[in-house]
């Protein structure tokens, strides 16, 4: 089987600038997780942008779940997030005019292939979306009725990570996905999210200026940028 993430000699940069990202090698199997680190500046999110295939214009070779991200068309790449990547960022994007569930369920309607996952998992999306929001405190009972915009940020941030965990993508990008928690609910979503990753196999890429996150990884990488 090949390595989830595999990169080599890949470098990038923005028009007329010196490389703003430089890595000779990276490979991380299915479900490793992996801490990444760096000043600001250093080339974090560019890097999860480069993984994610919404940055294209890179040398060298990055490949995801055995596929060459160069050699594949802008619909392939949308595809591949689609299906197989949860993405979670310091912005949740939640759509405040959706329940907590549809904004759960919604990337089950862009993948055939995460939804025949939530369903093989829990019977039915719509009991997938229930399951996880429980599984990271939210009960919908309590808060089902509640427009998402009058949830708390901690409580934003736990519907974002089960609309990013719903279908079991093979990997989940996360950046600064703690930043507006205080320390204890920080601790308290990192256990929840770990346990979920792993019971479903997932594969973490996480950004974070919190050295605090790294006891969770047994992998860190550190970017330097263009110093
Ligand atoms: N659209 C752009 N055009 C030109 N330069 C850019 C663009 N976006 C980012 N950069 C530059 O690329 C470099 C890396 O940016 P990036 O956002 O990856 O850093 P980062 O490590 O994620 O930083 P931070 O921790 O502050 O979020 C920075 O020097 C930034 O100014």
């Amino acid at each position: 089987m090949s390595p989830l993430i595999e990169i080599r000699q890949l470098a990038f940069a923005w028009p007329d600038n010196l490389p703003v990202l430089q890595i000779e090698h990276l490979q991380l199997e299915r479900g490793e997780h992996l801490f990444i680190q760096g000043a600001s500046g250093s080339g974090k999110s560019t890097l999860l942008n480069v993984l994610g295939g919404v940055l294209t214009g890179f040398t060298g070779e990055v490949r995801v779940n055995g596929l060459s991200l160069a050699q594949l068309s802008a619909r392939q790449r949308d595809r591949l997030r689609a299906d197989c990547m949860g993405v979670l960022f310091q912005q949740f994007n939640l759509l405040p005019y959706l329940s907590l569930e549809a904004n759960v369920s919604l990337p089950c309607v862009f993948s055939r292939q995460r939804r025949a996952a939530a369903i093989t998992r829990s019977g039915s999306v719509a009991a997938e979306a229930k399951r996880l929001l429980q599984r990271l405190g939210l009960s919908p009972q309590q808060y089902g009725k509640r427009p998402v915009a009058q949830l708390s940020i901690g409580q934003q941030q736990r519907v974002a990570a089960a609309r990013a965990l719903i279908g079991s993508p093979l990997l989940l990008i996360a950046d600064e996905p703690t930043s507006a928690l205080d320390g204890h609910s920080r601790d308290l979503f990192m256990q929840l999210l770990m346990e979920e990753l792993q019971q479903a196999d997932i594969t973490l890429l996480l950004v974070s200026h919190d050295p605090a996150l790294a006891r969770y990884f047994s992998r860190t990488l550190k970017l330097e940028g263009n110093t």
